[in-house]
């Protein structure tokens, strides 16, 4: 996930900008950019925030000493929903019996939803709860985004109305989206597909994030959401292995053919799984993984790997004569797409950023056309403008989830989503409230000195304040090296630490075992998690209290609230990463800090003055 390049979207999004005159705003990249003088402002710009409501202007809103330049890139007043009479609380109508159950066994009897969940809630879930409604027309799949600061609940914001309309489609078949229902296409090819007996796994919607790890949390919460309706979710992202044909059955299948038997078996049945909805076996509702992982399983092992030219790459066997190279052949597709009528992108700003979009893109193409309506690129004379958009239509519904959205997402969405719902909540773009920010100062000495030091004051904080529980701190610096280096240094202290980077070694098991004691658990797990152990029994130098990494594990993953602290070592690249990576605490209206180190004095000071008032602007 290393960002190499400047997004060629925000290229193009900064063409597309008005004349630049005097005003100095800063982009996604951190790059100051000059703002047109005479542009206007927004109405919901006035205070960096969207409206409560249609038509809320900002007259009376007072303009803050610092500017956000994340509320800039992208403007929710246009089209804002209304946020009239919200729903202030998880029940039935307009969700199942059975979801209301879950939610309130996950998230607690006494949980109300947090704003993002009310807009879902109301503007989400319009199809009656029961009986059939006619076919849906072509064009009238849905595109929403749904866009709040971290930590605010957008997981349950999308997954309930995914889940609760594949349900009823299971329920009342004769549906828009209902399961066997014929694409309204006349291509051939994909009614050929179409005909042929299915060997393939056929989920009915996809659910794409950027890591392993984020999938296979993602894939639990369904799940956990899932005890009172059955559906079956399947995460794709069981092993972080590199796609190679040559390798054997590999842990990925193996895992799967266990996943496959827990769903299955025995208990696979559930509260509707009457006659009228069994569906064959193998079927499984919803998948979950990264784009490339989605992308392996849709093609087939290896089919994105350029063989070997035999002119160019002979090889020499031990007495120097030359071998041809193997070729090899690309794996058995294993999914097939033709009957997703759901596609979610959790994060989406990366998944639509330079590195991924590519992947993106072509999974979402893919469906259309498996789904028998391919979609028509724009001729490549054309440049792509908001101003003259070029809407996609997909045959499926399509729902963006993101806690930040940079300029370029902003003007991919102008450009090819014009219809697109936007759903976004008021402290979007924001740091969440409940999480302090503090400055501390480098010694001038060694640093990882001054981290350890500010560590161990975190666990005498703890320990005078009679908390109940010893904090747990999440370290983030830019460069794996640092990751290694100051997770030896703290080893030799006497701290121990989990020290991640994208290679690690324990990231290739195919389970999130390497996040145990960090992440938020469930279940019987969330209760062993809850109980405190006397501070004076907890000895840091055995038990890790502290995890080291860079933004790989900064996206979407849910910290368990023992993460009091998050320490910011490096400067950010962006103020985006600065959110993300804050945001791993302070979530659900926990309490938490970020520790932001930098240089107070001398050489460096003028930076840290910078940054910090970047980030009094994300408070503002
Ligand atoms: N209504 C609610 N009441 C209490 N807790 C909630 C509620 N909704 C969600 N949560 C909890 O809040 C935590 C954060 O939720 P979630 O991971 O969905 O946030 P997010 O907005 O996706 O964050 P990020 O942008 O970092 O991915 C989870 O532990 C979730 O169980």
């Amino acid at each position: 996930m290393e960002r190499t390049t400047k997004s060629s979207l925000t290229q193009r999004a900064e063409k597309t900008k008005k004349p630049l005159s005097k005003v100095v705003v800063l982009d996604y990249d951190d790059k100051p950019r000059l703002k047109a003088e005479s542009e206007p402002q927004s109405p919901a710009k006035g205070n960096g925030r969207p409206s409560t409501d249609v038509g809320e202007g900002s007259s009376k809103a007072k303009r803050p000493s610092v500017y956000n330049p994340l509320t800039d890139e992208f403007d929710n007043a246009v089209r804002a929903v209304s946020t009239r009479a919200l729903p202030t609380g998880f029940t039935s109508p307009p969700l199942m019996e059975g979801l209301v159950t879950s939610v309130h066994g996950v998230l607690g009897p006494q949980a109300r939803p947090t704003p993002i969940q009310a807009l879902s809630l109301k503007h989400m879930f319009r199809r009656p709860l029961e009986g059939s409604i006619p076919p849906k027309e072509k064009g009238e799949w849905s595109q929403t985004l749904l866009a709040s600061e971290t930590g605010s609940g957008k997981s349950i914001a999308y997954l309930l109305p995914m889940l609760q309309d594949l349900k009823l489609s299971e329920l009342y078949p004769d549906t828009p989206s209902g399961s066997e229902a014929a694409p309204s296409n006349t291509n051939e090819k994909a009614k050929e597909k179409a005909a042929q007996p299915r060997t393939l796994l056929s989920p009915r919607a996809l659910v794409l994030a950027p890591t392993h790890e984020l999938s296979r949390q993602l894939s639990s919460f369904a799940k956990a959401l899932l005890h009172a309706v059955k559906l079956r979710v399947l995460c794709i992202s069981q092993a972080n292995l590199p796609s190679s044909p040559r390798a054997p059955r590999s842990l990925t299948s193996a895992r799967m053919a266990k996943e496959f038997d827990a769903l299955f078996g025995e208990d696979a049945g559930g509260e509707a799984e009457s006659a009228l909805v069994r569906r064959p076996p193998r079927s499984v509702d919803v998948v979950v993984g990264t784009p490339s992982k989605i992308l392996e399983m849709v093609k087939g092992r290896g089919w994105d790997r350029e063989q070997p030219n035999a002119e160019d790459f002979w090889e020499q066997d031990e007495h120097g004569r030359a071998i041809k190279p193997k070729r090899w052949t690309v794996g058995k597709p294993e999914i097939g797409l033709e009957k997703v009528e759901w596609v979610v992108i959790d994060e989406a700003d990366v998944l639509f950023d330079p590195d991924f979009q590519e992947q993106t893109k072509l999974i979402l193409s893919s469906i259309s056309e498996a789904r028998g309506q391919p979609i028509e690129s724009p001729p490549p004379s054309v440049t792509p403008d908001p101003a003259s958009p070029v809407p996609i239509n997909y045959p499926f519904n399509l729902l963006l989830s993101t806690a930040t959205i940079p300029s370029a997402l902003a003007w991919y969405l102008d450009t090819y989503h014009p219809k697109l719902t936007r759903l976004a909540s008021p402290n979007l773009h924001h740091l969440p409230k409940t999480l302090k920010t503090e400055y501390s100062s480098w010694t001038g000495g060694n640093r990882n000195a001054d981290i350890e030091r500010r560590l161990r004051q975190v666990w005498g904080e703890d320990a005078l304040s009679g908390g109940r529980a010893l904090s747990k701190v999440l370290v983030f610096c830019n460069k794996s090296t640092k990751v290694e280096g100051l997770g030896k240094y703290l080893e030799e202290k006497g701290v121990a630490n989990v020290a991640l980077t994208s290679t690690s070694e324990e990231r290739k098991y195919g389970s999130n075992h390497h996040l145990d004691g960090f992440l938020r658990q469930r279940g019987a797990q969330a209760a062993e998690q809850g109980v405190a152990k006397p501070l004076a029994s907890v000895d840091v130098s055995k038990e890790p209290h502290v995890m080291i990494t860079t933004s790989l594990l900064s996206r979407g993953l849910d910290f368990a609230p023992d993460i009091k602290h998050v320490f910011i070592v490096d400067e950010p690249r962006n103020m985006v990463d600065f959110l993300h990576r804050a945001g791993r605490s302070g979530r659900a209206g926990e309490k938490g800090k970020v520790v932001v180190f930098g240089r107070v004095k001398g050489r460096g000071a003028g930076r840290t003055e910078e940054m910090r008032q970047k980030i009094k602007a994300l408070r503002a």
